[in-house]
């Protein structure tokens, strides 16, 4: 739990092809462009936000990266930054790392590699969060295009290695304003003793009240996407709502 009890907010900028995105279900070819990340990242900042969540969702996807423009926006941040996509190795760790970001956020490559994972949890503590992102209780890789084991086992041998924090996303819920699962994020809490950043679905302040009240089980932070871009409520009204 964080020191205020009060859920973080963490507006997400993603970043396709040079632009600031929204996806549904986290598909490829389901983009709606909102024009120059930087500028979405400062106006999030401009409007109280402590944290900012940037993905890198070439790199995720394997269609190249903007490993670049990444860097820029998170070096031109005040605030914290959780950097998300395609961080699968030591040069792209490095890379993110070098950004100045406050952590990492870990996903296929804590499927598919496991060791390096312990290693670099070992090694980077509280800087490394990993990415649970799931369908049912399936997870799901490479830009969420593979499935990637079980939810619960996987849970289990990262906690024993000593990981610091879980970013839960559903998938069925992302990017489609239709409210979070908070039956999966209350499943998850209920697992583990580590803060859990809720991700996916958020549509309203409402929601946004209802994974605070989650706060007590777990839950430290919820990622907002669609719902901001889509202008269902401002910045302001949700950092006031929560
Ligand atoms: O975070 C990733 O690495 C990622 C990889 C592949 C597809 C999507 C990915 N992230 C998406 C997000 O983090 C969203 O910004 C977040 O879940 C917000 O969802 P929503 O509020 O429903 O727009």
């Amino acid at each position: 739990m964080n020191a205020a009890n009060k859920l973080e907010l963490l507006p997400a900028v993603d970043v396709r092809d040079g632009q600031a995105v929204r996806l549904v279900h986290g598909e490829s070819g389901s983009e709606t462009s909102y024009g120059d990340p930087l500028q979405a990242a400062l106006a999030w900042q401009a409007a109280g936000a402590e944290w900012l969540h940037l993905v890198d969702l070439d790199a995720a996807f394997g269609t190249g990266d903007n490993r670049a423009q990444i860097a820029q926006v998170a070096r031109s941040m005040d605030i914290k930054v959780e950097l998300s996509g395609g961080i699968r190795d030591d040069d792209s760790l490095a890379a993110a790392l070098a950004t100045g970001c406050t952590r990492v956020n870990i996903g296929t490559a804590a499927l598919e590699d496991p060791e390096w994972v312990a290693k670099i949890i070992a090694e980077h503590g509280d800087k490394i969060a990993v990415g649970l992102d799931v369908r049912g209780t399936t997870l799901r890789g490479r830009g969420w295009t593979r499935d990637g084991g079980d939810l619960y086992e996987t849970l289990a041998r990262l906690d024993s290695e000593g990981c610091a924090r879980y970013v839960v996303t559903d998938i069925n819920k992302d990017g489609t304003l239709q409210g979070p699962n908070l039956e999966l994020l209350k499943n998850v809490c209920a697992a583990t003793d580590r803060p859990v950043v809720a991700s996916g679905g958020v549509s309203s302040l409402d929601d946004l009240r209802a994974i605070a009240a989650l706060v007590p089980e777990g839950v430290e932070g919820s990622i907002v996407g669609k719902a901001l871009y889509a202008k269902a409520f401002t910045l302001e009204e949700a950092l006031a709502a929560v």
